[in-house]
């Protein structure tokens, strides 16, 4: 059996060199599988309102979304770290809030972490949600909570002002207390960068090989979401066309009776069957 990974198993890692594995999952089924196969951490991302829910961007998914999803994730996974999302709007109004919301993520999702978006303008959050005991991972780059911003999701540092304010806020966010940061969409050497400037492992998605540790979108890597599939997608197995072929196998064979065959189906002894006409 794997042992309990923990936000010190993070540190642990990176100073071990040894990368860490973290995928997303919003259900219960899904996070008993990934985490029976090993899998380190579990994000209960935001991403659950495109791929669970069909919305057109995150910005829609609220606290109880995550709490829900989360509740579901923590009954399936015995040794992966489980982080939660904090939702747009959910972090941005006023500290009160902020840490109620955190809260609410781990005493009713059982997370053991949240995770939120931004740089130094969420500084104050960061400590104030720390402050609470409850361990908050940072995120950077390609935020898709900014989408407004950036006008699509469009990849992030590419620009030498860009690429020095996302270094500045990886060094602010350590700072603050950041168990570790997601850098999402940027080029690889300045994630690079980022993760020998830091002491707290980098955990990139289209940040290239360097970071301390790689997620993906379960679905995206299952290949069983096709909505879009962004340049860092690697498709590990084609579960869309497993699927679409079982469902047109079934739908055929319960047309033409072949399903339910024999091995599906109860009997009954002959005898009560005669006194039933
Ligand atoms: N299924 C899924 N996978 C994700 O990785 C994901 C979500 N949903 N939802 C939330 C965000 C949105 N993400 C996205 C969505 C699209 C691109 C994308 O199309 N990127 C272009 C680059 C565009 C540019 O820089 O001009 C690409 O080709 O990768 C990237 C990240 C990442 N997150
Ligand atoms: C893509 C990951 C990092 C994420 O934030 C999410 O799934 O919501
Ligand atoms: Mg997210």
């Amino acid at each position: 059996m794997n042992k309990k990974f923990t936000v010190t198993s993070f540190l642990e890692a990176k100073n071990k060199n040894e990368k860490i594995t973290m995928l997303t999952a919003y259900d219960y089924s899904t996070a008993k599988l990934i985490d029976e196969a090993g899998i380190e951490s579990i994000l209960v991302g935001d991403s659950l309102g495109m791929v669970v829910l069909g919305y057109e961007s995150t910005l829609e998914v609220t606290v109880d979304d995550i709490i829900h999803h989360c509740r579901a994730v923590a009954r399936g996974a015995k040794n992966a770290l489980i982080v939660g999302d904090m939702p747009f709007l959910s972090y941005h109004i006023n500290t009160e809030d902020t840490v109620r919301n955190a809260g609410r993520i781990i005493q009713e999702g059982k997370a053991q972490a949240v995770k939120l978006e931004g740089g130094v303008e969420v500084v104050d959050k960061i400590k104030a949600i720390t402050k609470a005991q409850i361990p908050v991972m940072g995120h950077l780059g390609l935020t898709p909570q900014s989408i407004n911003m950036f006008g699509g999701f469009k990849v992030q540092g590419k620009s030498e002002y860009q690429a020095k304010k996302i270094i500045n806020d990886a060094v602010e966010l350590e700072k603050a207390g950041v168990f570790a940061i997601v850098l999402e969409g940027i080029p690889a050497k300045l994630a690079q960068i980022i993760t020998e400037k830091l002491t707290i492992p980098t955990i990139g998605i289209g940040a290239g090989n360097n970071c301390d540790g790689q997620v993906l979108v379960t679905n995206d890597m299952l290949g069983m979401f096709s909505d879009f599939t962004p340049k860092f997608v690697k498709k590990y197995t084609n579960l869309k066309d497993s699927i679409m072929n079982a469902t047109k196998q079934y739908i055929s064979e319960v047309k033409s009776t072949e399903f339910p065959s024999k091995e599906h189906t109860f009997s009954i002894d002959e005898d009560i069957l005669k006194k039933l006409y």
